[in-house]
């Protein structure tokens, strides 16, 4: 089992994440988790923090020259914003004489729409949004994307790459016949401004972005992440929790502003008939049975299937909205606005990287459950062999009636 976690605030003094059940030998360094952290940045409509805030990295335990120890895996991610907020997010008592003044400080009591605040309030007791937001902003995902860079080097070495690109932004989606981008446009795509794959939809998203802004508004929209190179066989139908479609939902369910998720054509087969809505099989130039097309997104019945594994997650717009919505103070009763911090126009490009390192945690827990080994070799050799298992198909027509050839379910030679 491949688990992890994380811990801070989104102006604590740092955030962390342990990695735990990768196996040893696998490469990691710090430069290469502070690249994948400059990829979560990205994106037109970040807010100011993205341009002032650096994501300082400390690799504290589990590697070491360059190479994983099979031991967790623990990241360090400082906020370089710290300074200012070690009074307001100090973990020790603080003077309140020290505090006073402070802006900072100030008791957040009008809940923002769409955030923790409020609920977060009612349940866990706090009479301000304060100790709510500092948790629940997705500055958090740092965290997740530092833990996922190890997961997502031990996918490469076993061949699995895996892609991001927005499709919608706002009101503005890429053509249907759009073609799907592969590993080799991951640079491309992250110097789009927006991460599309499509020139002139991109130059509209932007549009799109500038005009919300002006507007005083935030915009979500639908990222899709593809992974190719996926074995055969990770997941089960067997139950409920080890289907691997139910996993990535989870997953990407787990992302702050997430609100839907699809698998392949997912809603869009609802509408179809049954006959166009999977994937025929055929016998493949190699041998193998393969699929005539790819509606399922790599999936059947909770199992890969070998196809890329194609994922959907649709972003609600920013629920910070400079042109603050409708709440009630909570500490006076009195209906008002909700209170505005800098913040977010949209982040849809970035909830693509983040996305990216979900599917590469979830594929590496399932990618070591079937696997398994203690060091990479081993997962290697293991992977190596299950592949090489894989029957190939009789040649039609040297079958007979009992059938020739190794069939599937045969013994192993
Ligand atoms: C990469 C990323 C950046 C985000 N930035 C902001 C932001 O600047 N302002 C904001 O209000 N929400 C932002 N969000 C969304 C909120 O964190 C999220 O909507 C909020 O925690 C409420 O959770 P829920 O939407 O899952 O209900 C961001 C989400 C992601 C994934
Ligand atoms: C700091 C990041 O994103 C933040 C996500 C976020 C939110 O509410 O989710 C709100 C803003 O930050 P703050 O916590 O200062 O309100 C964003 O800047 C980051 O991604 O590194």
């Amino acid at each position: 089992m491949v688990r992890w976690l994380t811990a801070g605030e989104s102006h604590g003094p740092a955030l962390v994440s342990i990695l735990e059940g990768m196996p040893a030998g696998v490469p990691l360094t710090t430069s290469q988790i502070q690249d994948a952290l400059a990829r979560r940045r990205l994106g037109h409509g970040r807010g100011a923090r993205m341009t002032f805030e650096q994501d300082r990295v400390s690799l504290v335990g589990g590697v070491r020259h360059g190479l994983t120890l099979g031991s967790p895996i623990a990241v360090q991610v400082e906020n370089t914003e710290w300074p200012k907020w070690d009074r307001v997010m100090a973990a020790d008592p603080v003077d309140p004489a020290e505090l006073e003044g402070l802006a900072r400080a100030t008791a957040l009591t009008r809940p923002r729409p769409g955030h923790a605040d409020l609920t977060g309030m009612q349940k866990y007791g706090f009479a301000e949004a304060r100790p709510l937001l500092e948790r629940a902003s997705a500055r958090e995902t740092a965290a997740r994307v530092a833990a996922a860079t190890a997961a997502r080097s031990l996918l490469s070495e076993l061949g699995v790459e895996i892609v991001s690109h927005t499709v919608a932004f706002g009101g503005v989606t890429v053509p249907d016949d759009a073609p799907r981008p592969t590993p080799d446009d991951a640079e491309r795509l992250d110097a789009d401004p927006v991460r599309c794959a499509d020139p002139e939809t991109s130059a509209l998203m932007v549009a799109e972005v500038d005009a919300a802004r002006k507007q005083g508004e935030t915009l979500g929209g639908i990222v899709e992440v593809l992974a190719y190179g996926v074995p055969i066989g990770l997941g089960s139908h067997v139950h409920a929790d080890r289907r691997l479609d139910a996993r990535i939902a989870g997953a990407m369910m787990g992302i702050q502003a997430i609100k839907g998720v699809e698998i392949g054509d997912g809603f869009a087969t609802a509408a179809r008939r049954g006959s166009a809505a999977h994937d025929a099989i055929t016998r493949g130039e190699d041998g193998m049975p393969t699929r005539v097309t790819d509606r399922a997104g790599g999936i059947e019945a909770g199992m890969s299937t070998g196809q890329p594994v194609r994922v959907r997650a649709a972003m609600k717009p920013i629920a910070t909205v400079p042109r603050a919505l409708g709440t009630v103070d909570v500490a006076t009763g009195t209906e008002t606005r909700a209170h505005h911090q800098r913040s977010d126009v949209a982040a849809v490009p970035a909830a693509g990287v983040v996305a990216e390192s979900m599917l590469a945690l979830v594929l590496v827990d399932a990618l070591m459950e079937k696997f398994g080994g203690d060091s990479l070799a081993e997962t290697r050799r293991n992977l190596e062999a299950f592949t090489r298992s894989l029957p190939v198909l009789p040649e039609p027509d040297e079958t007979t009636a009992e059938g020739e050839g190794r069939h599937m379910g045969d013994p192993l030679p």
